[in-house]
């Protein structure tokens, strides 16, 4: 392969566009070890707390929100827009991008519409049906789109005439020897080995659903011998759980070592974005799916085949209560043949391969 030399990636917001772009990084540097790599990110999102600790350049250009959907209200936005068009272009001209990459989120559109008026190769990652506004817009300008999951070149979208990749995960989760690193997990989170845990976690910024749902059933589940590993999730407020509890609960408010939280469980509770869904099937691990339900079906879209193989359950999240928790997941925790048969039907349906996969996409775009 004839290396890359210099790539500029888009993505913010929430985890679920900035993970999958950290990982993809990580694979760039692996094959081209001397490539530059420069990230776009807007003055709010995690990218700001996530890709600096993660070791990259990201540079923050300015901030302007897209409407909802691709109407009118597009046109009064020009000026923001092109402000931060121009500081997007000001970047890849300083470093010479190659090939803009965007992984969607507010910022993706400048940089988009930046290296379009320079003629580079543009790719685009897209994990959600429908795909993300931002994503939409960009592939006015490309035809180089790669999704993360089967079911989304199966909707009448314009995703159906994409490239299949996968999803790029850290390899901190996709190389896990799971069994290996559970002794440590445990100790970690101070959880008991022989008992088994439900590890509660709706997505980047948490689920105040699931979080008030799973708390208020605390006790039921600590004397069914059920310990919960919860995140709380960063931008929730503390919830209550009982002190005396006979057996662990442990609520930590964000992991930054997720697959720590990965290695410790035997089942999850979560909600069904996208790179949660990825990593859950990737690593085999047995889910409930608590889709959030305001945002367009999205993640009902991304658990559905997953449940339909027999990888996991889907709950409504106005289903979600303490007497529902009662009822499932009790037993469903305490079954190890059931979770394990679980397990194996989620690991048939997930891949491991998304970073490479991409990589190979993004090197041909670039024509090499
Ligand atoms: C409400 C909403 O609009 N959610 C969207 C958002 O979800 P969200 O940002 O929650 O993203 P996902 O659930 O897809 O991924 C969450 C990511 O954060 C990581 N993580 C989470 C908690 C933690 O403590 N530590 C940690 O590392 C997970 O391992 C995972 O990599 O982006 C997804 C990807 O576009 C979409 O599919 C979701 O529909």
């Amino acid at each position: 392969m004839v290396p890359l030399r210099s790539v500029v990636l888009a993505g913010g917001g929430t985890g679920g566009h900035i993970y999958p772009l950290l990982a993809f990084a990580d694979a760039l540097r692996r094959h081209f070890p001397q490539v530059r790599i420069t990230t776009l990110g807007s003055p709010k999102g995690m990218e700001n707390q996530l890709i600096p600790a993660a070791g990259y350049d990201l540079r923050v250009i300015p901030a302007f929100q897209l409407p909802r959907s691709l109407n009118l209200d597009l046109l009064r936005t020009p000026d923001r827009m092109y402000r931060s068009a121009q500081a997007a272009g000001e970047i890849i001209d300083e470093v010479r991008a190659e090939v803009v990459v965007g992984f969607g989120g507010y910022v993706s559109v400048p940089a988009y519409l930046a290296a379009w008026r320079r003629e580079l190769p543009i790719v685009i990652h897209e994990v959600n049906v429908p795909a993300g506004v931002a994503n939409r817009m960009g592939m006015k300008f490309t035809k180089r789109v790669a999704v993360g999951f089967p079911h989304q070149l199966e909707q009448v979208d314009v995703l159906r005439n994409a490239r299949l990749v996968g999803v790029p995960l850290r390899t901190g989760i996709t190389r896990m020897d799971r069994p290996a690193l559970r002794p440590q997990a445990l100790y970690h989170f101070g959880l008991r080995p022989d008992l088994p845990v439900l590890f509660v976690c709706g997505g980047s910024s948490g689920a105040r659903t699931i979080n008030l749902a799973v708390a208020a059933a605390a006790k039921p589940l600590a004397h069914a011998g059920i310990q919960v590993l919860h995140v709380q999730g960063g931008r929730n407020e503390p919830f209550d759980v009982p002190a005396d509890l006979p057996v662990p609960y442990v609520v930590v408010p964000y992991l930054s070592d997720m697959q720590l939280g990965y290695a410790a469980a035997d089942l999850m509770l979560c909600r069904g974005g996208a790179i949660t869904v990825a990593e859950t099937t990737a690593l085999g691990m047995p889910a409930i799916y608590v889709p959030y339900p305001f945002s367009n079906q999205e993640q009902r879209r991304n658990a559905l085949p997953v449940v339909e193989s027999g990888g996991g359950m889907l709950v409504d999240n106005s289903e979600l209560t303490p007497d529902w928790i009662e009822r499932n997941i009790i037993p469903l925790a305490r079954d190890r043949q059931r979770l394990a048969a679980m397990g194996q039907a989620a690991a048939q349906y997930g891949r491991r391969d998304g970073d490479e996969q991409l990589v190979r996409f993004v090197w041909e775009a670039v024509g090499r």
